[in-house]
């Protein structure tokens, strides 16, 4: 197998939909997950090149393991539910610092997932009303709630993220290219998220190939060498 060019890592609380969004991004399904242990990957081929897109554990238990699967990384998405604050609260309190090892060049996306159990993703035709045509409107129950994280919020996590990072706001993508709302369950917005990471990775993998010394000689432009009378070589 050939080593990836690039790496992606999701990171974010246990229950975000961090499995099921990669899983709706690379089996086009919606299954049922059960909580990762550990951490686990997928490798995607986008043009000609090989990226790998890592799972992690949410789970405080495995903590620990966080830092090693960023080390290297391209890119981290930072993943949050968009119906519990606290999850966006320890993406900065708790995840932010396990990104330390990534590529210094490393970029940040901020994803708000499960917009789909929002009455603003039901506005959006998230999923149909689950009612039926002979209920009175008034005993058509809805599940949803108004969401409890904003988009704004996670744009200021952005901003606090290039703070942190000591980074200029002109050499990194803008907030609202980075800042993405999901739903795993529907597909909303799920191949864009991966995508636009996918599309920003690559540049970084032709730059880090470019400065990259070359180890390849070009035998094409080798002159073989005189024989001598004695057969050695001159
Ligand atoms: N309604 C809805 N449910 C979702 C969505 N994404 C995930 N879920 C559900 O949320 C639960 C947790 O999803 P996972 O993908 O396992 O969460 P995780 O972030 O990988 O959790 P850990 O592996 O424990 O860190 C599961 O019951 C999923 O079916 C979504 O977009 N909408
Ligand atoms: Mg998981």
């Amino acid at each position: 197998m050939r080593k990836p060019d690039s790496k992606i890592v999701l990171l974010g609380d246990m229950n975000v939909g961090k499995t099921s969004l990669l899983q709706r991004y690379m089996e086009r399904r919606f299954p049922d997950t059960v909580s990762t242990v550990g951490g686990a990957f997928y490798l995607k081929q986008w043009r000609s090149y090989n990226i790998s897109i890592w799972d992690t554990a949410g789970r405080e238990q495995f903590h620990g393991l966080g830092s090693m699967y960023c080390r290297g990384a391209a890119a981290i998405i930072l993943t949050y539910d968009v119906n519990h604050r606290q999850s966006l609260v320890e993406l900065e309190d708790r995840f932010l610092g396990l990104t330390d090892t990534a590529s210094k060049d490393c970029l940040f996306a901020i994803v708000g997932n499960k917009v789909d159990l929002t009455e603003e993703g039901a506005l959006a035709g998230q999923e149909k009303e689950e009612c039926s045509s002979n209920m009175d409107a008034g005993d058509c129950v809805s599940p949803r709630a108004p969401k409890q994280v904003q988009l704004e919020d996670a744009v200021a996590l952005y901003k606090k993220i290039l703070k942190y990072k000591m980074l200029d706001e002109q050499d990194v993508p803008a907030a609202e290219q980075m800042c993405f709302e999901t739903s795993a369950k529907t597909g909303y917005n799920v191949d864009l998220l991966f995508e636009t990471l996918f599309d920003l990775v690559v540049p970084m993998i032709l730059q880090q190939r470019a400065e990259r010394p070359s180890h390849t000689v070009d035998i094409s432009s080798h002159k073989s060498p005189k024989r001598t009378r004695s057969g050695c070589c001159a």
